[in-house]
């Protein structure tokens, strides 16, 4: 099997990093500062990164990471730095030998804020680079609602390994959606989910436990026979996909559900096994550019499972420019038999706009 070790890293990575983040979902203070772009960061995505990236340096100290956050602010706040290293120098797998492959504990407080700050690449088309969103869909995260710790593994600007881990989505396939299963989910039975996917090997899901990884499936997508049936999953935040175009759409396709709305890459991972069957991120603004973390590993989960993922005009998502999606606007997710309908209804409804 391809990139074997790199997916069991990644795996266990981000199993380490949702224990950090649960027990932060489950404080009321969570810490929460605003950055300059006015979007909410919280000591849980920042304990989240520097434990992810630690476990990459770890074992592949020549690995670039392009990572969302990064740590200045916390150079300057001191208390919440110390806030986050009792967080991340407690936080270990169960499984010894699965925390001894991941560098075991962060040795100071330093070491943390420079595995933060060690998410600076500025990516690119050349060599190894692993895109880390320590928690996509904050705002969900503090709203609680669903939320994804992402990771994923590029060589030469392709999408090679992807892994999600979903603290908050069910473990059972056939649960159907529904938009307020977070608050009450985390750490139940029955919930947490981790999504991983390799090029060419197929999508697979386990149980999101607190110690080693073991068991899970194989996943794929819904074969929607008749579009008008189909689930739509949708942002919560308006400010992040346009739910009047999202309306639009689905009456020219026809759909009689009402879409669920969720937070994060929950959405992509959703849709790869078949809980959810169309992702439509929809432009709010002209000069928004996605970011790669965004969409790395969901747009592989999401392929392996047999979906389609492209942009609004019908392009591949291109992960080799740097840091953002500058050549894409959007996003279409579906099953591969119905994206052309799909992409044509969107097509249909937004070139009316322009
Ligand atoms: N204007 C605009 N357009 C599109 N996307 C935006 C925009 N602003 C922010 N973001 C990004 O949205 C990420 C959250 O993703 P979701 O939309 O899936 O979740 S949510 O339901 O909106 O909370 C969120 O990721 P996190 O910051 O990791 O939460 C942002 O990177
Ligand atoms: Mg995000
Ligand atoms: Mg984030
Ligand atoms: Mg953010």
């Amino acid at each position: 099997m391809a990139f074997e070790k790199e997916l069991k890293v990644a795996q266990l990575a981000v199993a380490r990093a949702s224990i950090l983040t649960k027990s932060v979902f489950a404080e009321k203070a969570k810490g929460t500062i605003s950055k300059e772009d006015k979007s909410p960061v919280t000591i849980g995505d920042y304990g989240a990164q520097a434990l992810i990236i630690a476990a990459i340096k770890h074992n592949f100290p020549e690995d670039e990471v392009v990572g969302e956050e990064e740590a200045s602010t916390l150079r300057e706040q001191k208390e919440l730095s110390s806030k986050i290293w009792n967080l991340v120098k407690d936080t270990k797998l169960s499984d010894e030998d699965s925390d001894t492959m991941l560098g075991g504990p962060l040795k100071t407080e330093d070491d943390m804020l420079n595995a933060i700050d060690a998410g600076n690449s500025a990516g690119g088309a050349k060599g190894r680079i692993w895109a880390l969103d320590p928690i996509d869909g904050t705002k969900g995260f503090l709203r609680g609602g669903q939320y994804a710790v992402c990771l994923a593994l590029m060589v030469d600007g392709d999408v090679k390994v992807g892994v999600l881990g979903c603290p908050n989505l069910p473990i059972d396939d056939s649960e159907p959606l529904k938009e307020d299963m977070g608050a009450a989910a985390t750490d139940k039975e029955g919930y947490g989910v981790l999504f991983s996917a390799v090029q060419g090997e197929g999508a697979r899901i386990q149980p999101l436990t607190r110690g080693a990884l073991s068991g899970g499936h194989s996943i794929s997508v819904k074969k929607v026979t008749d579009v008008t049936q189909a689930v739509m999953c949708e942002s919560v935040e308006a400010g992040h996909s346009s739910k009047g175009d999202n309306a639009e759409i689905a009456q020219k396709l026809g759909v009689t559900g009402k879409p669920v709305q969720m937070d994060s890459q929950a959405k992509y991972g959703s849709v790869a096994r078949g809980a959810g069957d169309i992702y439509l991120r929809l432009p709010v603004r002209k000069d928004y550019q996605e970011k790669i973390w965004d969409h790395a590993a969901g747009d592989l989960i999401v392929r392996e499972a047999g979906g389609q993922v492209t942009d609004i005009h019908g392009n591949r998502l291109n992960f080799s420019i740097g840091r953002t999606l500058r050549d894409n606007k959007g996003v279409v997710a579906t099953p591969a038999n119905i994206h052309a309908q799909v992409l044509k209804a969107v097509g249909e409804v937004l070139s009316a706009k322009i």
